[in-house]
């Protein structure tokens, strides 16, 4: 097990319990689109480390691509106005698209990512979420057809996902200690 980082308070999801969720994801989306030959689409920078892990996982024939988005916000929520920094090196039209995301919270970066692929006539486009928050005023319009785990509304680093672009290379999830937050 990797020694706990100083700035973590407590430990959410360790690294077990998180091959065990990426390992159902890949049961589930293998079962679903075993010919399908879907583009898997990393969400950079957070999911990165999740796709890397569930791409592996899904047993079937798949091709990849990223799309690399800013939302604006401070470094804890995002506001909805979302930048494409890089867009989609592949063609979409007619094929199965699965998002992958780290983390789904407002909704708010996916809702408009959605809308801007499918204006691309893709054959489908579904979200596969590794974590979703249990949150009251999420954009509805945003539900995940794969969920790794719900967490609750707590901000939360590691495996990707950062504060202030730092511990995204923790290999488990967990919560900052207060006075690690500036
Ligand atoms: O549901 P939402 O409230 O929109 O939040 C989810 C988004 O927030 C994080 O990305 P962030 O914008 O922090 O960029 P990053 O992926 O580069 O860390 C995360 O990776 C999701 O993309
Ligand atoms: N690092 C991080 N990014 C997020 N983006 C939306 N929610 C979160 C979160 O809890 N942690």
């Amino acid at each position: 097990m990797a020694e706990l980082h100083p700035d973590i308070e407590r430990v959410v999801f360790s690294e077990e319990d998180i091959a065990a969720i990426v390992e159902k994801m890949g049961r589930e989306i293998t079962e679903e689109y075993a010919d399908k030959n879907p583009l898997v689409v990393c969400v950079l920078k957070g999911a990165v480390v999740v796709m890397a892990d569930v791409m592996r996982a899904i047993r079937a024939p798949l091709t990849i691509d990223f799309m690399a988005v800013s939302s604006y916000g401070d470094a804890t929520s995002s506001s909805g106005v979302v930048r494409i920094l890089k867009d989609l090196d592949s063609r979409i039209e007619g094929r199965h698209v699965i998002i992958v995301e780290d983390i789904l919270d407002s909704g708010l970066t996916l809702s408009y990512l959605i809308n801007m692929l499918q204006s691309r006539g893709p054959a489908s486009v579904e979200v596969a979420a590794f974590l979703v928050k249990d949150v009251d005023d999420r954009d509805c319009s945003v539900v995940p057809r794969f969920v790794g785990a719900h967490v609750p509304n707590e901000f939360i680093v590691g495996y990707g996902l950062d504060y202030a672009e730092r511990y995204r290379n923790l290999p488990y999830i967990g919560v900052l200690k207060p006075e690690c937050y500036s």
